[in-house]
């Protein structure tokens, strides 16, 4: 294990320091890894490296993560949260001015940094007000929307975790915008879709912190929680005057977290944001910013604020967050959650499922009229030709009407369309093969004709003196009466209805194997005597 977690470990040039000089207690290490093919794999060594440390595996944990969009700052973040619980939260936990910001790897640049989900190696234990000790884990993750993720792999990485979190950190830019609402709807939702506990009792996860950051406009809600309030209910409320779809929004986050906060951060200045040597010391940052940090981390971190992970109402341990860890990482990767998909994705497939439903409609209605529930029976050829032009009808429509994604999208979808109006079609046949009176008294008819057959033949066989071809056939007779007399219980009882169906297919066979071929060979003699009486008498 140490080995595992020695690869796992940064090399720093020298050991990353505390702002107040003292070595930084750990390091960030990978425990969800990102793999080239989209999927994501869970480095359990790593894991039990941080949560089954004998100080610290028997104790309630809280765990903070900061998510949202990738080049955001949310290691930078992080860093400082560091700071705080490394100075065991002590009033001067800022530091000096010249302390370069270590910790979580952050980094200029427009490149993306961090990866996967990672863990401070370091537990921090804090007292909280009931006098429990707990351990405080902090988490960085992926950020989302860069070029090189899927919407599944940002779905995954802000579901999981949300999941695993007791405060989930979601950090935006300048503002709370609808796409950003949307994007938390869309990941919370497959969050809670891996969550099998849906008692609708307790809410799936506990506190998320809207965090916005370079909030620029503090003449109209001021920096820090209140105005961040102020802004959530502008954002969040829901008005009858709302469309549906907005409203339902809205009450689908509200729905998923137990509290939710927001804080608005300032800009922390060009330095931080533009200068490529900029290594975190607080004397380049704006003191605005570090204001607002005063206030925002121990909001998040101080003993009395902490809360603790619950999952379906109790609190628990680190142990028994490795094994949740295992069985949600394994959720995602297996196959049953749908698949997330883009909004242009799923809209297109909605308008082209809309349009399949709407021309199997008109399919379905223009059959109905023609061989409807209360239509008599009709040839199959006839149906055959009215089939083929009501699907030419549908397949026109579906081609006409409009739709997102574009011709190859749509074939599927085309493709689709008829392998349901065939199979419509063949429902429809069979329905109308049913009303075929003659169809439907085929048994009886067949079971009938070869008792009268064979009771005719053993009275011959009889008269001629061949007694025993006569009993086999009595016996033939015999035979066909109880199968004859079974097939008409079964039909009036209903019960038994295998043993129908057997017999039906024993008289469709006689029927085409032996009636008919016997009747089409007489019908050809027939004629072919008739023909040469013909042309004998001319
Ligand atoms: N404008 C602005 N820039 C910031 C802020 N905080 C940090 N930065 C800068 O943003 C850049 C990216 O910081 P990171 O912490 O690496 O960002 P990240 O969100 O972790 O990025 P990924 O790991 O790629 O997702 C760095 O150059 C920071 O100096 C902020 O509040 N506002
Ligand atoms: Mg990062």
């Amino acid at each position: 294990m140490a080995e595992k977690s020695s690869r796992n470990m940064p090399s720093y040039d020298s050991p990353p320091v505390s702002a107040t000089g003292a070595p930084l207690k750990g390091y960030p290490i990978q425990v969800v890894v990102a793999n080239d093919d989209h999927t994501f794999g869970l480095d359990e060594e790593s894991l039990e490296h941080v949560l089954l440390k004998p100080s610290i595996r028997n104790k309630k944990v809280v765990i903070v993560s900061v998510a949202g969009a990738f080049r955001k700052g949310k290691s930078f973040l992080l860093d400082f949260f560091l700071r705080y619980l490394s100075a065991k939260c002590s009033p001067d936990w800022m530091g000096g001015d010249d302390s370069p910001l270590e910790g979580f790897s952050w980094r200029g640049g427009s490149e993306r940094d961090t990866t996967g989900i990672l863990l401070w190696s370091e537990p921090f234990i804090c007292r909280i007000p009931s006098g429990e000790e707990v351990a405080v884990l902090l988490m960085d993750t992926q950020g989302a929307f860069d070029s090189e993720s899927t919407v599944r792999d940002c779905a995954t990485v802000f579901a999981l975790s949300t999941m695993i979190s007791s405060v989930q950190v979601f950090n935006l830019t300048q503002n709370i915008q609808e796409d950003d609402l949307q994007h938390l709807q869309l990941f919370t939702e497959y969050g809670r879709l891996a969550l099998e506990a849906n008692d609708n009792v307790c809410k799936p996860f506990q506190k998320l912190e809207f965090l916005v950051r370079d909030w620029s406009f503090p003449y109209e809600a001021g920096y820090g929680s209140a105005g961040g309030k102020k802004i959530m209910e502008r954002r969040l409320t829901v008005s009858n005057k709302q469309h549906p779809e907005l409203q339902q929004l809205r009450r689908h986050i509200r729905s998923c977290f137990d509290d939710i906060s927001c804080f608005l951060l300032p800009h922390p200045g060009l330095k931080v944001a533009t200068n490529p040597h900029f290594d975190g010391r607080l004397r380049d940052i704006e003191p605005d910013f570090t204001e607002q940090l005063q206030i925002l981390v121990p909001l998040l971190l101080s003993p009395e604020n902490l809360i603790v992970k619950e999952i379906n109402g109790s609190k628990i341990t680190c142990q028994d967050l490795v094994e949740y860890f295992k069985a949600y990482v394994n959720i995602y990767q297996g196959e049953e959650l749908p698949e997330p998909k883009s909004m242009l994705q799923a809209t297109a497939e909605a308008n082209n499922l809309a349009a399949v439903a709407a021309s199997k409609t008109i399919y379905n209605k223009e059959m109905e009229e023609i061989c409807g529930g209360e239509k008599p029976y009709m040839s199959p050829d006839q149906l055959q030709r009215e089939h083929a032009r009501a699907l030419e009808r549908a397949m026109d429509s579906f081609s006409l009407t409009k739709k997102m994604g574009g011709p190859e999208f749509s074939e599927a979808f085309s493709i689709k369309l008829k392998e349901e109006i065939l199979e419509a079609y063949d429902q429809l046949s069979k329905h109308n093969e049913s009303k075929n009176l003659f169809a439907a008294a085929r048994t009886p008819a067949v079971l009938f004709t070869v008792m009268v057959v064979s009771y005719l033949l053993a009275g011959c066989f009889g008269v001629i003196g061949l007694e025993s071809i006569a009993n086999l056939l009595n016996l033939v007779m015999v035979g066909f009466l109880v199968l004859m007399a079974t097939w008409l219980y079964v039909r009036y009882s209903g019960e038994y209805r295998h043993v129908a169906v057997q017999i039906d297919l024993l008289a469709d066979h006689i029927w085409e194997k032996l009636l008919v071929q016997v009747y089409s060979k007489a019908v050809h003699q027939g004629t072919q005597h008739l023909l040469k009486n013909k042309v004998k008498t001319s």
